[in-house]
C-alpha cells in the first residue's frame, strides 16, 4: 500500500510545553484519517508541521514515501487550516479564477469543483453574500482545483449549523469516495466516526490509540476491582498483557482488557496467583466515555 504522510517521533515543543510529543503514524492512500482530540491537544501543530507552516523540535515527516522533497510534495496536497480566505467583493467563480492564477493550474475544473461542493448555482454571488458553510465548501472546492493526492482539513465543521455540517461531511464522503485520501483533525468523536476510516487520538500531544475506527468500536472492556491487598493486586494486573491501562481509582482498581476474557477467568487467574478478590465488575463503556476517559485531563 502506497503511503502518502510517514510521521516518525515528531515532537513539538513550545518553550516548556510539548504540544506535540513523540506522534508516529503514517497515512496510507485511499484512507480517511481523523486526528481526534479536546481542544489544545496539539492537531493544528501536527498539521501546521506536516504543511511546512511550523517548525518541528525533532523526529521527522516524509511525505510520497520521500520520493520528493517537502516543496514539491505539497503541491500535491490541498489543505485548509485557517479561515477561508477569499476577497469579499468578488463573485465564487472569480475568487477561484484567482487562485487558479497564483496556484498556477488552469480554470478548467472550476465549474467541476464547484458542482462537487453544491455551490454551481451561486457561482455569480459574492463571496461576501455567502453563509459560513457556503465559505467553507467554497474552500474546499478551491483546495481541490488542483486535484490534490490528499485533502488536509482542520475542525471542517466548527461554527456551522446542523445543515452546514451535515452537506461539509457528505462533500468530504463523496470526495474520499473518489479516491482521494483525506486527513481531518476534529473534537468531536460523531464526527470522526461518521466519516473516517481511521483515527489517531491525542491527548497533551500524545498518541492514545492509533489504528481503524472500528477496532476503536472493538474495546473488550473494563474491570473494577477490590482485594486486601492492593498493591499486589496493582503488580499482577500491570505484569499481564492481558490487561492494558490499569489504575487506583478511590478504593477500586481500574483495569482495561487488551484481549477479551470474562470476569470468572480473571477471577481465576488472580486466585492462583494467592489474591482474592473482595470486588469484581465487568463493564464496556460506550465508544463516547471510552474517548472521554482517554483524553480526560488530568
Ligand atoms: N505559537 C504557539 N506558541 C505557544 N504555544 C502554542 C502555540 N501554538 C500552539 N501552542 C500550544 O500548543 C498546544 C497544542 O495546540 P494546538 O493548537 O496544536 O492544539 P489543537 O488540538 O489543534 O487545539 P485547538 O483545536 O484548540 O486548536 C496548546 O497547549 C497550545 O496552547
Amino acid at each position: 500500500m502506497e503511503n502518502i504522510l510517514t510521521i516518525n517521533n515528531l515532537t513539538k515543543k513550545y518553550g516548556a510545553l510539548t504540544a506535540v510529543n513523540n506522534l508516529s503514524f503514517s497515512i496510507e492512500k485511499g484512507n480517511v484519517y481523523g486526528i481526534l482530540g479536546p481542544n489544545g491537544s496539539g492537531k493544528s501543530t501536527t498539521l501546521g508541521i506536516v504543511l511546512n507552516v511550523v517548525n518541528k523540535t525533532s523526529g521527522d515527516f516524509k511525505w510520497f514515501d520521500g520520493n520528493i522533497d517537502t516543496h514539491n510534495a505539497l503541491k500535491k496536497v490541498g489543505a485548509i487550516i485557517e479561515h477561508p480566505n477569499f476577497y469579499p467583493y468578488m463573485t465564487a467563480v472569480q475568487n477561484l479564477q484567482l487562485v487558479c492564477k497564483i496556484k498556477e493550474v488552469s480554470e478548467e475544473k472550476i465549474t467541476e469543483k464547484l458542482k462537487l461542493v453544491g455551490l454551481l448555482d451561486r457561482k455569480d454571488s459574492k463571496f461576501s453574500a455567502f453563509s459560513l458553510g457556503m465559505k467553507q465548501r467554497l474552500a474546499i472546492a478551491s483546495a481541490l482545483l488542483n486535484d490534490p493526492e490528499i485533502l488536509i482539513l482542520d475542525e471542517p465543521t466548527n461554527g456551522l449549523d446542523p445543515q452546514g455540517i451535515h452537506q461539509i461531511r457528505e462533500i468530504i464522503r463523496t470526495i474520499a469516495s473518489q479516491g482521494t485520501t483525506i486527513l481531518l483533525a476534529s473534537h468531536l468523536l460523531d464526527e470522526v466516526e461518521k466519516v473516517c476510516t481511521h483515527v489517531v487520538i491525542l491527548r497533551k500531544g500524545v498518541s492514545l490509540y492509533s489504528g481503524s475506527v472500528d477496532g476503536m468500536n472493538a474495546s473488550h472492556g473494563f474491570l473494577t476491582m477490590q482485594s486486601n491487598n492492593m498493591e499486589l493486586l496493582q503488580t499482577a494486573l500491570e505484569g499481564n498483557p492481558a490487561f492494558g491501562i490499569v489504575k487506583r481509582e478511590g478504593e477500586f482498581l481500574i483495569a482495561y482488557l487488551n484481549a477479551p476474557m470474562d470476569a470468572s477467568e480473571v477471577n481465576k487467574l488472580l486466585f492462583e496467583k494467592g489474591i482474592s478478590l473482595s470486588h469484581l465488575v465487568k463493564r464496556k463503556e460506550s465508544l463516547e466515555e471510552q474517548f472521554l476517559e482517554l483524553t480526560k485531563q488530568n
